[in-house]
């Protein structure tokens, strides 16, 4: 395995991998690694005959009140998890590099950007669509893989590659989680033993809106007040900062449920920004 720091670098990597016919897998993150990223991995190794990584916490996707300066970082652990899971190359660019003195190019994936962690974090998505959009153009890989966990994401990089004409497969890959329910999440590390145990409530809570529409529930906003009920009731330290339905494929609103439908929360425990979801197909 080798760590790639330069642009130009990995732009020769890619031309000899290119050359010799071979397809390539990626995987970015912003690392602190967990079972999670693991999972996405070994998506994309099984589907491409070169593995990348990218670990690089995008400056550009944090609001000025957010978390980038105690986003968890490890190098050296996240290297030794991406040798064990048969990654091939790291690309671990300079900021500097990424986003030069000057530096003025963005792109908007519009609509499906509108709600949800759109609404909440204003810029994080054209953050978001810049620094995919770039690590695509370095990189040109055949295929790469998103966790449903951020939702949104996914479907905000589904857009926007077939909004430009990508030639990229883009890949979901399923929610790992701990034992008790809890999304894995590099920001889990921020919370105290007491937040942690708090936390399993928004996976409960949408186990509880499965549960109704699976007894016939329709009315989204019958949902989303028990959802609400439910996480204001069996926490302490929660903050609710939004519980949202929406037809998954549009992104649009919806009040009655039907065909493949998002359900997404964010919840803060204590000072901890956490998501989780459930897509559906009714
Ligand atoms: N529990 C999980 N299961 C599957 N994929 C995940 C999980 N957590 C994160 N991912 C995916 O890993 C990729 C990189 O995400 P990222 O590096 O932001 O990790 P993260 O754990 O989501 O961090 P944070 O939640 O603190 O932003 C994204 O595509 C994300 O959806
Ligand atoms: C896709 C991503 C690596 C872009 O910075 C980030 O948003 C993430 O880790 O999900
Ligand atoms: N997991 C998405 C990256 C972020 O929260 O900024």
């Amino acid at each position: 395995m080798e760590i790639l720091k330069e642009i130009n670098v990995v732009k020769e990597v890619i031309k000899k991998i290119k050359s010799n016919n071979q397809s390539i897998g990626f995987v970015p993150t912003m690392g602190y690694l967990h079972e999670g990223h693991l999972s996405l991995l070994k998506k994309a190794k099984e589907k491409s005959d070169v593995l990348f990584l990218s670990i690089f916490v995008n400056p550009i996707q944090f609001g000025p009140n957010e978390d980038l300066d105690k986003y968890p970082r490890d190098l050296e652990r996240d290297v030794e998890l991406a040798k064990k899971a048969g990654v091939d190359y790291i690309f671990f660019p300079n900021e500097l590099k990424m986003y030069p003195p000057g530096y003025s190019t963005y792109v908007m994936v519009e609509k499906f950007t509108e709600g949800l962690c759109g609404a909440k974090r204003l810029g994080h998505f054209k953050g978001v669509s810049t620094i995919v959009l770039k690590l695509f153009n370095i990189i040109r890989p055949d295929i790469a893989v998103f966790g449903k966990k951020d939702a949104q994401q996914l479907r905000v990089i589904e857009k926007m590659v077939e909004d430009l004409n990508l030639d990229i497969e883009i890949l979901g890959g399923e929610i790992v989680r701990e034992k008790d329910g809890l999304a894995l999440s590099s920001r889990n590390k921020y919370l105290t033993l007491e937040e942690r145990k708090e936390a399993v409530v928004l996976n409960k809570s949408l186990e509880l809106a499965e549960l109704l529409i699976y007894k016939g529930e329709k009315n989204s906003n019958v949902i989303i007040e028990k959802v609400e009920e439910f996480i204001n009731s069996n926490s302490n330290f929660g903050k609710i900062d939004y519980v949202e339905i929406v037809d998954y494929k549009n992104f649009e609103k919806i009040s009655e449920l039907s065909g493949e439908i998002l359900i997404a929360i964010a919840v803060y425990i204590g000072n901890t920004r956490l998501i989780d979801n459930r897509i559906l197909n009714l």
